[in-house]
């Protein structure tokens, strides 16, 4: 449970434990929370250890509606079932584009609007953490929906001669998955229904699909290289009235770079929600 969720909890909302100028009660910070060091202890919960292990998640999803609060349980239900209709509307999409042409190319022109607009859409997750509606940490989702954006915009919509690299069906794919998935487990635990199988999916899938995803990007961004070099497309040289200089091929090349500290930090994030979520790790962490 996130800082600030449990704040609500604790003292009827972040907003006011922070206009009454008192700091939140103390609280065991959260796999979520940036700047922690965890330590870990360990109870078995998997999942099918029947009836006793169910009554505590049902109490534990009445507990995380109530401090959630109505509107933001409503809003983020109606996010979450529009997120899991938009990707499977691009699952769909990318099924029916194959079994018609039997080829990859011109797949991301024909699906490019739906997931340009639900990527971007994606933007408001970072708005969720930033007023505290859900616990994820803001620079979590940061880097994952900005490197996301990043992706979509300022690569493969904007360097043409990339899309119909076989790496884009490489990420493209392994985002659809993770997207469904993911959204669909937001939904139906805010529904408090949530099969075990999409838990398990949401919490397993990533082992794979987060490589397959980094390794389409990087191999994109690595394909668009010489193209990028070759315009010197949106890159400003000098001399200039600003006497600014931005090379956009180095800004890839370092971008490329940034993936080896970051992408580690995601995914061991992930591993330590599989571990809180599956198999019942308790995580208590101290602030560095
Ligand atoms: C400008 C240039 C930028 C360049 C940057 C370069 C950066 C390079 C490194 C980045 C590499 C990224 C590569 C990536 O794009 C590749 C892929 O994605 S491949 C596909 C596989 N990917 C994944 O599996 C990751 C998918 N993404 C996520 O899971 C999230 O975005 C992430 C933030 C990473 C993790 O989510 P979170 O921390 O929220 O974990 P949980 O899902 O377990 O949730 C924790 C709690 O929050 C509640 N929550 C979160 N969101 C919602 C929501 N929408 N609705 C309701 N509830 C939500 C959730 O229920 C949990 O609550 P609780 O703890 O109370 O149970």
């Amino acid at each position: 449970m996130g800082r600030l969720t449990e704040a609500v909890a604790a003292g009827g909302g972040a907003s006011e434990a922070r206009s009454a100028g008192s700091p939140p009660a103390p609280l065991p910070l959260s796999s979520t929370s940036p700047g922690c060091a965890a330590a870990m202890a360990s109870s078995e919960e998997d999942g099918t250890n029947g009836g006793a292990s169910e009554a505590s998640e049902e109490r534990e999803a009445v507990g995380k509606r109530r401090r959630l609060g109505l509107l933001a349980t409503v809003w983020l239900t109606f996010y979450n079932i529009a997120m899991t209709a938009g990707w499977l509307v691009l699952a769909i999409a990318m099924v029916r584009f194959y079994m018609e042409k039997g080829t990859h190319k011109g797949l991301y022109k024909s699906i490019q609007k739906t997931l340009k607009f639900f990527q971007t859409f994606a933007l408001l997750e970072i708005v969720h953490c930033l007023i505290g509606i859900v616990p994820t940490s803001v620079l979590v989702a940061g880097v994952q929906v900005s490197s996301r954006i990043f992706m979509v915009w300022l690569v493969t919509h904007s360097i043409k001669p990339i899309q119909n690299e076989e790496s884009v069906v490489l990420f493209l794919v392994a985002w659809t998955v993770t997207e469904i998935t993911r959204y669909s487990f937001y939904t139906f635990s805010l529904l408090d229904h949530l099969p075990y199988f999409i838990k398990w999916a949401r919490y397993n899938f990533f082992i794979i699909l987060y490589p397959v995803g980094v390794a389409g990007e990087l191999l994109t961004i690595y394909a668009a290289l010489p193209y990028v070099k070759k315009t010197g497309m949106f890159s400003i040289r000098l001399p200039n009235k600003y006497n600014v200089s931005f090379d956009y091929y180095y800004f890839l090349l370092i971008t490329m770079a940034s993936y080896i500290p970051l992408f580690p930090q995601l995914y061991f994030h992930m591993l330590r929600q599989r571990r809180k979520v599956l198999h019942g790790e308790v995580i208590v962490e101290k602030d560095d």
